[in-house]
């Protein structure tokens, strides 16, 4: 068995809105193994966008614990937060989230050099890892000159980009059509396996989920057995 990269215990997150209270997270219990992708599946209002937040430490639980490599991150500072994230986590979204005004290379390069890597280095490792994504001739590209897959490409390359231990994934495919859907998750799926970066991928798409190393669902407000 691979170490246990992430732990979370007893986490509940409760949104107060209008003085009326909804339990959404009841007490999730969970383990991440290192190196694995992990599809994270449920019913549409069911929590996944929540807890995927709440690991990234984009939002902050009501209680639990989150343990990643050992350390709590529930009591971080902001700042800490972000010095977190920005050494450790990537992100991709259903929708990519490119700046229109950079190119994909600008796009890719970019969490480098907001943590701290020289330019010409994180130059280095962008043009290497669009190479990977097969986007090698579209590096002076702007996402408005791109397809939809290939934005989501370049969104990829871009989580990727400064080898984060932990990639938090939203519906990464789901605003592609299946075949397109079903060729990207293949290259990142690949990609991730290379690095041995490991992966939380929240998804509606079944046959996603089963080409993931496990499948959690949450029902209830609590991961189902
Ligand atoms: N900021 C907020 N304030 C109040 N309620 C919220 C807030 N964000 C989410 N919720 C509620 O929490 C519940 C879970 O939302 P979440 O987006 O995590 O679900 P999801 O499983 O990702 O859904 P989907 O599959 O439709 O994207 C929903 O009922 C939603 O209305």
């Amino acid at each position: 068995m691979s170490d246990i990269i992430l732990k979370v215990k007893n986490l509940t997150r409760t949104y107060i809105e209008d003085k009326v209270s909804t339990a959404v997270l009841k007490g999730i219990n969970l383990e991440i193994e290192e190196g694995k992708i992990t599809a994270i599946t449920g019913k549409s209002g069911s929590g996944k966008s929540t807890l995927l937040h709440i690991l990234g430490t984009l939002d902050k639980p009501t209680s639990g614990e989150i343990i990643f490599k050992g350390k709590d991150l529930t009591n971080l500072t902001n700042d800490a937060k972000a010095a977190f994230r920005n050494k450790n986590l990537g992100f991709i979204y259903q929708f990519h989230y490119l700046l229109g005004d950079f190119t994909a290379l600008e796009n890719v390069m970019l969490p480098s050099l907001i943590g701290g890597c020289p330019e010409k280095e994180a130059r280095k490792k962008a043009l290497n890892i669009l190479e990977k994504v097969g986007l090698k001739d579209r590096v002076d590209f702007h996402p408005g000159e791109l397809s939809g897959g290939q934005r989501q490409r370049v969104a990829i390359a871009r989580a990727l980009c400064h080898n984060p231990d932990l990639v938090l994934a939203d519906e990464p495919t789901g605003n592609l059509d299946a075949s397109n859907a079903a060729s990207v998750f293949e290259l990142f799926s690949s990609l991730v396996k290379e690095k041995k970066t490991t992966v939380i991928m929240v998804t509606h798409d079944e046959s996603l989920a089963k080409l993931c190393d496990r499948k959690v669902v949450i029902k209830d407000g609590v991961i189902e057995d």
